[in-house]
């Protein structure tokens, strides 16, 4: 793909990732960011502020400026819908994105909030695009309806010649002859767009689908192709949705999803963090899940031991403790912590701990592993 001067990797930079008030966004993380399709109440939108963290998601969405297909539909409350958003965040500690559509939006929300978003339909409007560029927010760039991947990359490279390298791609789907779904989600669309460039990529799979009932599977899959993070639709009551209801998952769906993230980060070497989801937050329920979680803990501490023991059969008896490989370990640790937000003291205490259990082990295996070589050697001539 030509032209990708500042999207393209090199061979110094082939991931980038966004920190934005203590997130993230294309770290190890997954980053889960959920809301309304648009702001309609304060009432609304706190309640969709709960949903979102108690499922472990880092950002509220909901939008204020619509730009709609039909000029008859409701084109978003503007400024009042700004502040049910900001204040609805503010609540649940979470940080917030909205979509701009022009100039004067722009102005409006950029110094509220904490991520700004260019829609499918502004992909190419490219005055928008170098307005983005001028200011110091993260930009969530959506993929036009019709863009070729090569023509989404180069509306991120507008945004970042213009100054400003905070880009987030965004999948939300395609136009293609399907009608069974709104739009056909492109997932190769996010290892393409990861081979070419070094931007962080996260999926909308609500308005690829167009329908609740994909929106499950949709994520999960999105997770494996790589994104680094889902925008999803929830709706406290989508029946009652001013717009985009049929694909807007219902508070208890939101959070189930996310219950499940979990394995599925793991299994493509991520990390969700949700406290699991309950019926309600007993304190017996919450006791039952730290056992559960104690006893994984436990299991990958044993699985963990086993590795060690048998890296420990490779190596020589004198180069049993390699303090090298303990400090990289730490360190990545230690990173992966602070990203966590878990008190980075805890591994740096856990871990030296760890690594003594392991080196004795390795030195009892080795003894024991080079007295079976002799054995056959004393025991030839007793037998
Ligand atoms: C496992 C190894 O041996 C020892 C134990 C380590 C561990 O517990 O991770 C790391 C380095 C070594 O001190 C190894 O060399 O990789």
């Amino acid at each position: 793909m030509k032209d990708l001067k500042l999207a393209g990797l090199t061979s110094e930079k082939k991931t980038s990732s966004i920190e934005v008030n203590g997130v993230t966004i294309g770290g190890k993380e997954i980053i889960l960011m959920g809301g309304p399709c648009a702001v309609e109440s304060s009432a609304q939108m706190s309640q969709s502020a709960e949903t979102v963290k108690k499922a472990g998601g880092k950002i509220l969405r909901g939008g204020v400026f619509k730009p709609r297909t039909s000029p008859y539909s409701f084109q978003g409350l503007g400024r009042e819908g700004l502040n049910y958003l900001v204040q609805a965040a503010k609540e649940q500690d979470l940080l917030c994105v909205t979509e701009v559509i022009d100039a004067q939006s722009l102005d409006l929300v950029v110094n509220n909030v904490d991520i700004i978003q260019i829609g499918a339909r502004n992909m190419q409007n490219f005055e928008l695009l170098k307005l983005a560029g001028k200011i110091d927010k993260p930009i969530i760039l959506k993929r036009g309806l019709s863009a070729t991947i090569e023509e989404w990359l180069l509306a991120a490279e507008y945004i970042l010649a213009a100054g400003n390298p905070q880009v987030i791609l965004c999948e939300r789907g395609i136009r293609t002859f399907e009608p069974s779904t709104r739009n056909t989600l492109d997932l190769s669309a996010v290892g393409v767009a990861k081979e070419v460039s070094h931007l962080p990529v996260i999926v909308d799979p609500s308005h690829a689908a167009g329908r609740r009932d994909l929106i499950s599977s949709l994520s999960k899959a999105a997770l494996a192709a790589g994104a680094d993070g889902l925008l999803i639709e929830m709706h406290p009551n989508p029946a009652e949705a001013v717009s985009d209801g049929p694909q807007s998952l219902t508070p208890e769906q939101f959070v189930q999803l996310a219950g499940e993230l979990g394995v599925v980060a793991n299994s493509v070497d991520r990390v969700y963090v949700c406290a699991g989801q309950r019926d309600s937050d007993t304190l017996e329920s919450l006791r039952a899940e730290i056992n559960n979680l104690d006893q994984n803990i436990i299991g990958q501490l044993a699985t963990r031991m086993q590795l060690v023991r048998k890296i420990g059969e490779q190596k020589r008896l004198d180069r049993v403790k390699d303090s090298n490989r303990e400090k990289e370990i730490m360190q990545r640790l230690v990173d992966l912590a602070e990203e966590l937000q878990l008190p980075s003291e805890l591994v740096k205490r856990i871990y030296p701990l760890i690594f003594e259990f392991g080196v004795q082990s390795q030195i009892k295996t080795r003894v024991a592993q080079d007295r079976d070589i002799e054995q056959p050697f004393f025991s030839a001539g007793s037998k």
